[in-house]
């Protein structure tokens, strides 16, 4: 469980930690402007939810999901996971929240698809069985079981999105949270990974998926959050939410009951 009280984010407070830590949205005492990226947001995500965080470019999505592992440190507010603040255990919160980033390329370190996966593990210490019995579990998960001597940079682009989401479920994590999973990739790309997404949720993984783009994942979400300059303003199932979120700059399934505001 990941619970958030009262998060607010701020960016902009010169000499400020990771840039963000001011104390106001008005300008600084050098003029500069804060920018109030989370604005009082709290939130609960069960374990095994679906859970999709939507909204505009810039809305707050990615700073949000980085605080549920301390990659980025609210300013006011609490976050929790597993009943354990972030900020008492680093460790136990990145252990638990897998993040998968917006450019798979950012994520992937080392040159072989194997190499990739085994890295976070290897960095916990584990004996190499166990290190071995990972990589083929996760590997399997997303699809590319036997392909841990392949190069990185050979691969396509959903190729490398699924080496990354493998090389996160290493980790067994409670929750998988990925960002922005669907950037660049192409149609077959994009259903690949849909489906390994559908697949790990069913077997029992928590998601939580960020986009500004619904089409890909309104039908697997179990619930859906808007955001809208930082704060929650659309909490429902899919069902529900997708009648606000064009309001919210977010693009919904065509057809059927579902609206799509470009048209
Ligand atoms: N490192 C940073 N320094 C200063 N401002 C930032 C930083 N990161 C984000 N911001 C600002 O905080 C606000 C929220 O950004 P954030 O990236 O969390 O939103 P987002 O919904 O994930 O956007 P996108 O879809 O474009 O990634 C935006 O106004 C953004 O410009």
């Amino acid at each position: 469980m990941i619970e958030l009280d009262g998060v607010t984010c701020r960016y902009g407070r010169s000499g400020s930690e990771g840039g963000n830590g001011a104390d106001g949205d008005s300008d600084d005492a050098d003029g500069t402007a804060a920018t109030v990226a989370v604005d009082d947001v709290s939130l609960r995500v069960p374990d095994g939810e679906f859970l999709v965080a939507a909204g505009a470019n810039g809305s707050g999505k990615t700073t949000l999901v980085r605080t549920f592992n301390g990659l980025v440190e609210p300013d006011a507010g609490t976050v929790a996971v597993n009943g354990t603040p972030v900020d008492a255990d680093l460790v136990a919160a990145r252990s638990a929240v897998g993040m998968v980033f917006q450019d798979p390329r950012d994520q992937l370190v080392a040159a072989t698809v194997g190499a990739d996966v085994a890295f976070g593990p290897e960095n916990l210490g584990l004996s190499h069985t166990e290190i071995d019995r990972r990589v083929d579990e996760a590997l399997a998960a997303v699809n590319m079981a036997g392909r841990e001597r392949e190069r990185v940079d050979s691969l396509s682009g959903g190729e490398r999105e699924r080496v990354a989401i493998a090389g996160a479920l290493a980790m067994e994590p409670d929750h998988l949270v990925l960002d922005e999973p669907f950037t660049g990739l192409d149609e077959p790309a994009r259903r690949s990974v849909v489906d390994r997404l559908r697949a790990l949720h069913r077997e029992g993984t928590s998601v939580v998926v960020v986009t500004h783009d619904l089409r890909d994942v309104a039908a697997l979400a179990d619930r859906i959050v808007g955001l809208a300059d930082g704060r929650v303003a659309v909490d429902a199932p899919p069902e529900e939410a997708v009648e606000s979120l064009p309001g919210l700059d977010v693009r919904v399934p065509e057809g059927g009951e579902l609206r799509n505001p470009a048209g």
